[in-house]
């Protein structure tokens, strides 16, 4: 059987909530600076500024290849849903991705993966693609146990999904083990092969693209360790200087 091909390779950032109104336009300011590189021939990045600022980065990287994404959408497009925001909505206001159950919103806001999938169906439905974070929450100290460990948490938390989302659909998982958030460093690279590889297989033979990113505390010096099981990064603090940015980008597009 010849070998599957793989997608496109991407990059993303997320500002989570670190940054202020112009700290956030300013680093978007320069993401726009790097779009005259050669990257954007090779892969797709996208930046996932506040929901504030998502209209005026968007604004910001219109006349470029970046994507601008939100950090949450609500599964409904309108009603009566205080403090929400709709996926409507956000696709109005520029956004092409939308993250959704990141480690941070199942541990303090409580997201189940119910919610997650229908979450990531409304974004589909409302032309987003979902950006699913998922991940196991402890560390198995012996590494054959933590990668099985970590497969069976993490693949209901892909299948849920893939049921909630039509199934041409693009996909974007992003395998982001919790204990490796907020990390010094990065999960060990051969752990993060051994479940990408697993997880891959659960999008197996559908019709619409399905990419797998890592993150985690990646940065410069990730991807070439953990390329065999991933498409791209998906990337926090270590990203939050735009010049370690430039350089993942650099590394996944194999400039
Ligand atoms: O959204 C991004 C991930 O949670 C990674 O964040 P981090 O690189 O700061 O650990």
């Amino acid at each position: 059987m010849p070998p599957l091909s793989r997608p496109r390779r991407i990059v993303g950032v997320s500002l989570k909530m670190y940054f202020d109104v112009q700290s956030t336009l300013s680093y978007v300011r320069g993401v726009l600076q790097l779009d005259g590189d050669a990257w954007n021939a090779r892969l797709d990045l996208f930046v996932i500024p506040d929901f504030v600022t998502l209209m005026e980065s968007a604004r910001i990287l219109e006349p470029s290849s970046v994507w601008v994404g939100a950090q949450d959408t609500f599964w409904e497009d309108k009603g009566a849903y205080t403090g929400e925001v709709s996926p409507l909505v956000l696709r109005q206001a520029g956004a092409r991705i939308v993250e959704i159950g990141h480690a941070e919103r199942r541990a303090t806001f409580g997201e189940t993966d119910e919610w997650v999938a229908k979450k990531a169906g409304a974004a589909a439905r409302n032309g987003l693609i979902p950006l699913v974070c998922i991940g196991e929450r402890t560390h198995h100290s012996v590494a054959s146990a933590a990668v099985g460990a970590a497969i069976q948490e993490c693949k209901p938390q892909v299948t849920s999904v893939l049921a909630a989302v039509p199934d041409d659909a693009e996909v974007i998982l992003a395998y982001e083990p919790v204990w490796a958030i907020g990390a010094a460093e990065p999960a060990d690279a051969d752990h993060v092969v051994n479940v990408t590889k697993e997880l891959r297989k659960l999008a197996a033979g559908r019709a619409g693209v399905t990419r797998v990113l890592y993150g985690g505390s990646a940065g410069p010096g990730t991807f070439a360790k953990i390329a065999e099981g991933v498409d791209g990064l998906f990337l926090g603090r270590f990203a939050h200087d735009i010049h370690n940015l430039k350089k993942v980008i650099q590394e996944v597009g194999g400039a």
